[in-house]
């Protein structure tokens, strides 16, 4: 019998019928559903205490594999409150965040641990290196957390520092660096893991406007040679647009912010 795909075979519609569009859906790292986050009322002596304040009502947000995404908004807004929540440092009062296939608030203390040390790079605006440290070691330091062997993470700590541009300085202790430095150091720490999200508070707010674009573009320029997913909170509004998206975080909800003017928020 021969092979019907053997010479010259013609398909019934073949020609006939439009192409079908391709629906490329992106990978989504990370999904905040309906958050609500409310700190308690605080009692004081005298009227010093405190409402209960309502910080997110209904918030949702999507984070895209790759995506640089900036969130801005005006001090008190809860920015940090927010990346407490992705980071899975703090839980939402009602809603969920989801990165992948894991639900944050069905995480137990130690799940939540791992999920930090494992899937969450953070960079703070202080930039919390331990002074009496190595840069080398106090990059190595999340890898050593989970028990890796000490030769094997000074090697990938080495790795990361030479990214950040300081291979020469591995052997310094951390406190001997510039804040410039540091706060390079503390970016090479939070992606030592090779995590599957990167959030950075304000990275660039405790450093002057020569040093702040410095690291803000260090950060730039490894999010796009190491293809990573970002989220970063800022006040600087030039930097927040030269990132993918700009989210705008207002009266708890999060909106398009790229319609600002430069400046800062
Ligand atoms: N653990 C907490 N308990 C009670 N209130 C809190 C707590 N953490 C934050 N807040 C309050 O929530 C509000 C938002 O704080 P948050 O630090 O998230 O704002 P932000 O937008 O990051 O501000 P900034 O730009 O000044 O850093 C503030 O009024 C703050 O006092």
């Amino acid at each position: 019998m021969s092979d019907p795909l053997d010479g010259d075979v013609r398909f019934e519609n073949e020609g006939t019928l439009e192409p079908l569009p391709v629906v490329r859906e992106r990978t989504v790292v990370m999904r905040a559903v309906g958050l609500t986050k409310t700190y308690a009322a605080v009692a004081g002596k005298s009227g010093s205490g405190r409402a209960a304040l309502e910080l997110f009502r209904g918030l949702d947000l999507k984070v895209h594999a790759g995506e640089m995404v900036a969130i801005v908004g005006e001090s008190g807004a809860g920015k940090s409150s927010l990346l407490h929540l992705l980071a899975a440092l703090d839980t939402p009062t009602a809603g969920e965040v989801w990165c992948g296939e894991s639900r944050l608030s069905s995480f137990t203390p130690r799940q939540a641990a791992e999920f930090r040390n494992r899937d969450v790079g953070y960079v703070w605006q202080f930039h919390y290196l331990l002074p009496e440290f190595s840069a080398l070691e106090n990059i190595a330091m999340p890898l050593l957390a989970r028990g890796m062997r000490s030769a094997e993470a000074l090697e990938k700590a080495r790795f990361w520092l030479g990214e950040v541009g300081l291979g020469d300085r591995g052997e310094n202790r951390s406190g001997e660096l510039s804040g410039g430095e540091q706060q390079r150091v503390s970016v090479a720490r939070a992606l030592v893991t090779e995590p599957r999200l990167l959030l950075a508070d304000e990275p660039t707010g405790d450093l002057d406007g020569k040093t702040a674009e410095a690291v803000f573009s260090l950060i730039q320029r490894l999010h796009e040679a190491h293809g990573l997913t970002s989220v970063l909170v800022t006040h600087n509004l030039e930097f927040a647009e030269r990132c993918d998206r700009v989210l705008k975080l207002r009266e708890g909800r999060l909106t398009d912010g790229r319609t600002m003017g430069p400046g800062r928020v």
